[in-house]
């Protein structure tokens, strides 16, 4: 039987956890003692710029054996070659994309998660700290004396299929499909599987997720604060010749080789935490009159650029719901967004597209790109005697938002062999209904 993995319920919250192998491993009323407890090392893991507001300023204390900077000089290595962030590989591409399911590495084939990386789209510059990537991992092999990081941006990992156990210098998550986990910049971890595994990941460059605000939702609803975990400190006082630490840095990767695991976190303190989060704890509002809301009701985290309301990514979900709305075309409607739209499909389908979009595949709308429902959508939902209905049983579509206009990488376009030329047929058969009768 498996025990259940415990956590710290809360978002943004200052959290404190000592591994209770080591009682009174965090030191009381300070950060550095001379001597800290049991012979740790102190060392800040600083989210924020030391002068932050309060309101943003994010670091947390750890207690570890060794402190992190015990490694040998990193060196770059080439190990996830679909891993970019040259946002010019290939001429831009103003169509809708759809991407069928992405392979994952047949068994004979060891592939873990930091080679499984690959890029599909993305915009911006780490140097700059201003951008996001979006990747997708396709692996089949739990990752083996290695740690990785991203010194570029915080990952969001949405899995699509396959278990993720996720050891952090923090403690363990585990989360399956239909949960999330974010892990911020520079926090170390290693992932391992069960089996073939395929996910997505969003990386932001500029800063941190956020709950969205709620306005005059108030308190309460969307993804509530308590409903986020995050994992209680449980270290490994081990020696390891040849642990990897693999740091995504720039949009390359390099590996630093120490003795240790760097997993040896035995207390810590601090805001500034890995989390994960299970999708059908989400509130979900939406119109019980009529019309259709825009999708920013369902956003579960998002990331702000420096410009008011506007994101440089939200995460945002389509969860079973009662459909309500009287008189109203329910589905969504055709639209052209001056913001970026990726979607993914962890589970069954997304009602704008019934065939074609598939769990483990993905669309892009890019920026000003028109899209909306098929013309089977269209045609069922003209039609449909408005009962209320329950939606979306049994899915979970997802979508990345992004205020930022996002290139496709080569692998993307070309490589994985995925993308579906002919996206645009969906919408080919809309008919002209235009009439002479105002009564249609
Ligand atoms: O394009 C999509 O399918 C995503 C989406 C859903 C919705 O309900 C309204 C707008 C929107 O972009
Ligand atoms: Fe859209």
């Amino acid at each position: 039987m498996s025990v259940k993995q415990p956590y710290l319920s809360g978002f943004g919250s200052e959290f404190s956890s000592e591994d209770p192998r080591r009682p009174g491993a965090l030191p009381v009323g300070q950060n550095s003692p001379q001597r800290c407890p049991y012979g740790l090392y102190a060392e800040q893991l600083s989210g924020s710029a030391f002068t932050a507001p309060r309101t943003e300023n994010k670091r947390s204390w750890l207690y570890r054996i060794r402190p992190s900077v015990v490694h040998q000089p990193f060196k770059k290595i080439d190990i996830a070659k679909y891993l970019t962030h040259n946002w010019d590989e290939v001429e831009p591409d103003p169509n809708q994309s759809r991407w069928l399911p992405f392979d994952i590495p047949p068994a004979d084939q060891k592939v873990d998660f930091v080679r499984g990386l690959h890029t599909v789209c993305g915009a911006g510059d780490p140097r700059a700290r201003h951008g996001l990537a979006i990747h997708v991992y396709l692996c089949n092999t739990s990752m083996d004396k290695s740690a990785f990081y991203s010194n570029d941006g915080d990952l969001l990992i949405v899995p699509q299929q396959g278990n993720l156990k996720i050891t952090t210098e923090f403690g363990i998550m585990k989360i399956c499909p239909n949960e999330i986990a974010v892990i911020q910049l520079g926090m170390r971890f290693a992932v391992e599987v069960e089996g073939p595994s395929r996910g997505y990941i969003l990386e932001v460059f500029d800063g941190h997720f956020k709950l969205p605000d709620l306005g005059p939702i108030g308190a309460n609803g969307l993804a509530n604060p308590r409903d986020f975990l995050t994992p209680v400190a449980c270290y490994q006082d081990e020696d390891v010749p040849g642990f990897k630490i693999i740091n995504k840095y720039q949009g390359a990767l390099f590996e630093a080789v120490q003795n240790h695991s760097p997993f040896d976190v035995v207390a810590w303190h601090g805001n500034y935490v890995p989390y994960k989060y299970d999708l059908s704890n989400f509130m979900v509002i939406n119109s019980v009159s009529f019309d259709h809301c825009d999708p920013s009701i369902f956003t579960v985290l998002t990331c702000p650029s420096t410009k008011p309301g506007v994101a440089i990514a939200d995460f945002v979900i389509f969860p079973p719901r009662w459909s309500v709305q009287e008189n109203t075309f329910r589905p969504p409607y055709y639209h052209r967004n001056c913001m970026s739209e990726f979607m993914g499909l962890i589970l069954g389908s997304y009602e704008a597209k019934e065939d074609g979009f598939l769990a483990g595949g993905a669309s892009l709308h890019s920026m000003m790109t028109p899209h909306g429902p098929d013309s089977q959508c269209f045609d069922a939902a003209s039609n449909a005697t408005l009962v209320p209905q329950k939606i979306a049983v049994g899915t979970q579509a997802f979508m990345f938002e992004s205020s930022l206009s996002m290139a496709i990488t080569r692998w993307g376009l070309q490589t994985c062999q995925k993308r579906d030329a002919k996206y645009y047929e969906c919408w080919q058969k809309l008919p002209k209904l235009f009439s002479d009768n105002i009564q249609v």
